[in-house]
């Protein structure tokens, strides 16, 4: 579902980020990318989600290779990724509905379709009852499970996340990991970058370390102790 294949990626002033990078995640499975400030963890996330071009090799979503999208094209393939940042990115004018609806809106779903949509991924965070809300009147983990509820709406294939719990105390970090759980469990492939090596631990699923943008090791979920 998530390919890179010896991936590179030079940024311009020629700052080496990614270097032959290689590792695969399938549909249904859950992995963590972790490694030091600067190890390359979000320029990973960046060429899957076609904010950034490889300099070199092939970054792969759901069979498409990524290289050789065209700029037209980006809109359509990106509706298979549902992506979560720290810091929510959630438009503070728009009730917490409105927030989670954007994705169908941008996708083309009919209206009548919406309200069903929005209020089952409201539903999986916990947070039906809020949908009439503004987000500054929820708790940061709050505002943080809305945009899980808008990054899964429109069913994606493969879910990112870049630093999803950097803000949070360790009880609503594991809460919202579990929640990424749960949607792998459901089929998707999660990709998870992360420096909080407890909270991985815990999680006992495969991990990804890179170190100064190689890819170091690969360790499967049953390995993780
Ligand atoms: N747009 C950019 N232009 C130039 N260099 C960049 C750019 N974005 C990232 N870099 C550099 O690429 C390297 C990898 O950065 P990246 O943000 O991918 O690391 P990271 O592991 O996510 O770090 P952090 O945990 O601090 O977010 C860093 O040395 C960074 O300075």
């Amino acid at each position: 579902m998530i390919g890179f294949d010896l991936v590179s990626k030079r940024y311009e002033g020629g700052h080496q980020a990614l270097t032959d990078v290689s590792f695969h995640v399938d549909a249904g499975e859950m992995a963590f990318v972790t490694g030091h400030s600067g190890a390359g963890k979000s320029t990973l996330l960046k060429l899957l989600a076609m904010i950034e071009r490889p300099t070199n090799g092939v970054v792969t979503l759901d069979g498409q290779k990524l290289n050789t999208v065209r700029p037209g094209d980006i809109p359509r393939i990106r509706r298979k990724l549902g992506m979560v940042f720290q810091d929510h990115r959630l438009l503070l004018d728009r009730t917490v509905f409105a927030n989670v609806e954007l994705p169908l809106i941008i996708g083309g779903v009919a209206p009548a379709d919406r309200g069903r949509r929005v209020r089952a991924a409201l539903e999986k965070v916990g947070l039906l009852s809020y949908e009439k809300q503004l987000p500054e009147a929820l708790s940061t983990g709050e505002q943080q499970r809305v945009g899980i509820a808008r990054a899964i709406v429109a069913k994606p294939a493969v879910l990112i996340a870049d630093e999803p719990t950097g803000n949070l105390d360790p009880q609503l970090a594991m809460e919202i990991m579990t929640l990424f759980a749960e949607f792998q469990a459901v089929g998707t492939a999660v990709l998870v970058a992360s420096h909080d090596l407890m909270l991985i631990k815990r999680m006992k699923k495969r991990v990804v370390v890179l170190d100064h943008g190689k890819l170091v090791a690969d360790v499967p979920a049953t390995e993780v102790v």
